[in-house]
């Protein structure tokens, strides 16, 4: 199947038809009716009365799908068995697999690969566990762990429903850095459940990628992992937003022409990457931060019994502002989206300062369309991949990773990620920089070269590198 163009796209519906209460020729009006461009028939099945086909259809966006299917089903004599469009296709059975890399042939292969020759492998690791790097997968292997408890901005769907995310972002590990991955989703949401599991798993891999977790568990779960393991732990959706989110701010002020520590940034929803992002920013030097979540801005004239709200009323809004987020923006340069779909305002962003840079970054539905603010903007990004100016983690986690399990990292600290950020916002050549351009593409083939040379060096001059790569 196709896209037919901005927004276009084409979706198959299996339809079962009873010959005896309607003709397919109605069912073609009623689509053609609802808008539907119908491209292809296959007849799957014809016995009797009853005939099985599917159609595919051209339809414009995903409201356009439930116009179509809305009225397919609203006919007499027809049952929709099933609808698939091209994302459900290439979700079917799972989006990866496992290969191995040399085939067992023969006898003497399998001695080799299982027993009983594995076991002088298995006792060469025993008398030297360094030896597990070399000889095992562990080498080039993180897991990608979530609860599925802040999946996206779609919150709490749980692990079974978050694995097309897990099995996304391995799919990226690989494509982008050459790093295997396991998606992993448990069927916990205890810390101290999910602490024990992620520590008993962790031999087989060199890196651990935290996804998805809610905040505040994600930053104990975290913590104490950090402290526990002597392979790296990375909460992708703190450290890898707030990398990707630094070098597009870097950029972006390029643009406006202003300065870090002079401008005025809101950010929207406290959770696990507004206070991450909050916190690169303040090391960055931005003097004025003011973080506002669902009873508005937090500030240190309250109280809060969560303690990174804490910590994060304490450490921003040095004015002391109060109020919900429509009070809050006035005035500021910068606003950062990490909340929820449709949050922000056209008003909101007119009430902002000249030039406002506005980062709606919630996925999959940000913060406002770009449509509604682009005339009004200085500089727009989402986490999106089909708007300009994508600001999404996949820009640093394969990256940072393919560093960490070069140089064998014992951790991914501050300075690895302050230069895996500064590599990114200079793969943006300076004659090109422009406000549709301010973050490399994913697909900028210089960008995980730039972070693994930056960050492996970052990494060996704060000692946490355990050797260093040949190239
Ligand atoms: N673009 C990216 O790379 C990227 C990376 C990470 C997260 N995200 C997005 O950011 C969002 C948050 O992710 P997270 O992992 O930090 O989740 P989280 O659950 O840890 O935090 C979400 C926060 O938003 C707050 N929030 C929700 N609705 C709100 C509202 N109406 N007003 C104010 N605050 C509100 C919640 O109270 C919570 O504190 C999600 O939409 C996610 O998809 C994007
Ligand atoms: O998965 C993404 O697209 C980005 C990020 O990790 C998120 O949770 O939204
Ligand atoms: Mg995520």
């Amino acid at each position: 199947m196709e896209h037919t163009g901005l927004g276009g796209k084409s979706i198959i519906l299996r339809l079962e038809m009873n010959t005896k209460e309607i003709k397919f020729g109605q069912v073609a009006s009623a689509i053609f009716e609802a808008g539907g461009d119908m491209v292809a028939i296959d007849v799957i099945q014809s016995s009797g009365d009853i005939t099985v086909r599917d159609i595919t259809i051209t339809v414009t966006d995903s409201a356009h799908i439930s116009t179509v299917t809305e009225t397919v089903q609203s006919l007499k004599g027809v049952r929709l068995v099933n609808i698939s469009d091209r994302t459900f296709l290439m979700h079917l059975g799972g989006k990866i697999e496992t290969q191995p890399k040399v085939p067992i042939q023969n006898r003497d292969d399998l001695s080799r690969v299982y027993t009983p020759d594995v076991a002088r492998v298995c006792a060469a690791i025993q008398e030297d566990p360094k030896k597990a790097y070399t000889l095992t997968i562990k080498r080039n292997t993180v897991a990608v762990i979530s609860d599925g408890s802040a999946v996206l901005g779609l919150g709490n769907i749980g692990p079974y429903a978050a694995m097309p995310v897990m099995e996304g972002k391995s799919m990226l590990f690989k494509q982008l850095a050459g790093v295997d991955s396991f998606p992993i989703c448990l069927d916990t949401q205890d810390t101290e459940e999910i602490i024990a599991t992620i520590k008993a798993i962790a031999p087989a891999f060199g890196g651990i990628n935290l996804e998805d977790i809610a905040s505040p568990r994600c930053f104990e779960i975290e913590q104490r992992l950090r402290d526990e393991l002597d392979v790296p732990v990375f909460h992708d959706d703190q450290h890898g937003t707030a990398v990707v989110l630094y070098a597009a701010l870097i950029n972006a002020l390029k643009v406006v022409g202003k300065s870090i520590d002079q401008v005025k940034v809101v950010v929207c929803g406290i959770g696990a990457a507004g206070v991450a992002c909050s916190k690169i920013l303040l090391s960055a030097g931005v003097g004025e931060i003011i973080g506002v979540d669902r009873a508005g801005a937090l500030t240190r004239d309250e109280t809060y019994e969560h303690p990174m709200w804490q910590w994060y009323a304490e450490h921003t809004n040095p004015n002391r502002v109060q109020g919900p987020l429509s009070e809050v923006i006035r005035g500021a340069d910068v606003f950062i989206g990490l909340s929820a779909g449709g949050l922000l305002q056209r008003e909101d962003v007119l009430s902002m300062a000249e030039q406002p840079i506005v980062f709606a970054m919630a996925n999959p539905t940000p913060e406002i369309q770009p449509e509604a603010v682009e005339d009004i903007a200085g500089v727009i990004a989402t986490g999106r991949s089909d708007y300009p100016n994508q600001i999404n983690n996949v820009l640093c986690f394969p990256g940072i990773f393919r560093a960490a399990l070069d140089c064998r990292a014992t951790v991914i600290n501050e300075e690895m990620k302050l230069a895996a950020a500064e590599a990114i916002a200079s793969a943006v050549p300076a004659d090109e920089l422009n406000a549709s351009y301010i973050i490399p593409s994913v697909f900028n083939q210089n960008v995980v070269k730039a972070i693994r040379e930056r960050v492996v060096k970052a990494a060996v001059v704060t000692g946490v590198a355990r050797r260093v790569p040949r190239e």
